[in-house]
């Protein structure tokens, strides 16, 4: 992901928090690939961020590098005040992949109680959590079904209610929904629009999907959304942002 603006962090808009600051970042992998170059972008509390952009343009590892799942080679990265993957609570971020890569074994209701398990909650103290957060996605009748019984839609369901269950502040999905037929996509691209707005989250959202900046102030009915005619323009990436409804 590519030339943000330079030395300016695009996006700080006045009156509004910075949840997530890049400045002048790069990745650079031992192989010497340079996925990310002089990335400046600043996401603000409660927006919706998407970075699209072809394969490989470096989508994937900006996500990395903001929820510390990769270090950065240059500049800085900050969530919430803290660098990146060293907030004190890892509740903070959420994370879906492309797979919904859930635990075959287990049933929906364990899945979605994993990451309270791993903080050491019991299951009687998670159950309701658990409930909530598969209600969250419409599956409040599936607790005790397998991963084998679901649809594909399904299973990423449940893998947004295990991101969801430790109430992040920022829920970061990486293609989520790329392998799913388009039916099913819109339907959940729907859904992660109302958990945007009814959960005061913070997204971002990477995908593959071809978006001409340039009909951004009108793309309000469009997918990724976008509300405010904002945007960021890379040599072949972009980040598009949508501020919260009720801004
Ligand atoms: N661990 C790694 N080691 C070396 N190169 C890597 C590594 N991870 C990614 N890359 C390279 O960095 C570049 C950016 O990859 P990245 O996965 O971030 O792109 P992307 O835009 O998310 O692509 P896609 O849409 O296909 O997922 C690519 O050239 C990729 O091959």
């Amino acid at each position: 992901m590519p030339d943000q603006s330079h030395g300016h962090p695009d996006g700080g808009r006045a009156g509004q928090t910075a949840l997530i600051e890049m400045i002048d970042v790069d990745k650079e992998f031992a192989n010497g690939t340079v996925a990310v170059r002089d990335m400046s972008l600043v996401i603000n509390k409660g927006e919706f961020v998407s970075f699209l952009g072809p394969s490989g343009c470096g989508k994937s590892t900006a996500l990395k590098m903001i929820s510390g799942l990769l270090s950065v080679s240059n500049g800085s990265i900050t969530v919430n005040g803290h660098l990146a993957g060293q907030s004190p609570d890892a509740s903070d971020i959420g994370y879906v992949f492309q797979e919904a890569n859930l635990l075959p074994w287990a049933t929906v209701f364990e899945n979605v109680y994993l990451p309270l398990k791993l903080r050491g909650l019991s299951r009687k103290e998670a159950s309701a959590r658990v409930e909530e957060a598969l209600a969250m996605v419409g599956l409040a009748k599936f607790a005790k079904s397998y991963p084998r019984q679901l649809s594909g839609g399904m299973r990423m369901r449940v893998s947004i209610a295990r991101a969801m269950v430790t109430k992040p502040k920022l829920l970061l999905m990486d293609e989520p929904f790329a392998a799913l037929d388009e039916m099913t996509r819109a339907k959940l691209n729907d859904d992660v629009l109302q958990l945007w707005e009814s959960q005061g989250l913070t997204v971002i959202f990477v995908t593959h999907s071809v978006f001409d900046p340039s009909i951004c102030p009108a793309a309000s009915s469009s997918w990724p959304p976008v509300r405010a005619a904002s945007s960021t323009i890379s040599r072949s990436g972009t980040a598009i942002r949508a501020t919260p409804p009720t801004a």
